[in-house]
């Protein structure tokens, strides 16, 4: 297959991805952006966590929130867990990389907040591990998965939101993803600031 060729099979295979995903996902995205907006008018926050390209969407969302989408509105409180280093590695360093959210959630998480847990596999154990410690905080759930949502959906409870993106490639799931938090952010806007 020639390059060219290639590009064209990606793009098809990630068209074709979300095209499938659309009719089963919509009704779970809508609920998960209501859950989301509810939080908010209650004045609780969103803790975001995942690995790898994860991590960036776990960035990509709480930034979407706390500076704003693509209308003007106030900040909104977000907090991913991915992106502070000493905090991280000190972490991994004296626990387990498998408590490097977990921590971070004993500590910031309160009653009502909620954890957007996101992993292609649903096996990543660190995320495993903050999922636990959201459900001892008391915090909702909402999980982007793939594959067969793996160890995290057996774990969630029945008030948590998983929206998994039924596929084996980790990338395809992750363009779904991406796809999911910027719905989010949408919806989340509609809600806040009516149609536009
Ligand atoms: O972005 C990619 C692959 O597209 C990688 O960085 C990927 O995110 C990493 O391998 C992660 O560790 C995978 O973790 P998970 O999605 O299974 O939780
Ligand atoms: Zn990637």
């Amino acid at each position: 297959m020639d390059l060219l060729a290639r590009v064209q099979h990606l793009f098809m295979a990630s068209i074709t991805l979300k095209t499938q995903a659309l009719p089963l996902l919509a009704p779970v995205i809508v609920r998960a952006a209501e859950m989301l907006v509810m939080g908010f008018h209650q004045q609780k926050k969103v803790l975001s966590c995942g690995n790898g390209g994860s991590a960036g969407d776990a960035q990509h969302f709480s930034s979407e929130m706390l500076n704003r989408f693509e209308r003007e509105r106030v900040g909104l409180p977000a907090v991913a867990l991915t992106t502070d280093s000493s905090t991280i590695t000190s972490i991994a360093n004296d626990y387990a990389y498998e408590q490097v959210f977990a921590k971070q959630i004993y500590a910031l998480g309160q009653d009502g907040d909620i954890l957007l847990a996101i992993s292609t596999s649903g096996n990543s154990a660190n995320v495993i591990q903050a999922i636990h410690a959201a459900h001892e905080k008391q915090m909702r759930v909402i999980c982007l998965t793939g594959k067969d949502g793996g160890k995290m959906a057996e774990l969630l409870s029945p008030e948590d939101i998983e929206i998994r993106v039924s596929s084996m490639s980790t990338a395809r799931i992750q363009e779904v993803h991406l796809l999911i938090i910027h719905c989010l952010c949408d919806l989340i806007d509609r809600q806040l600031l009516g149609a536009e």
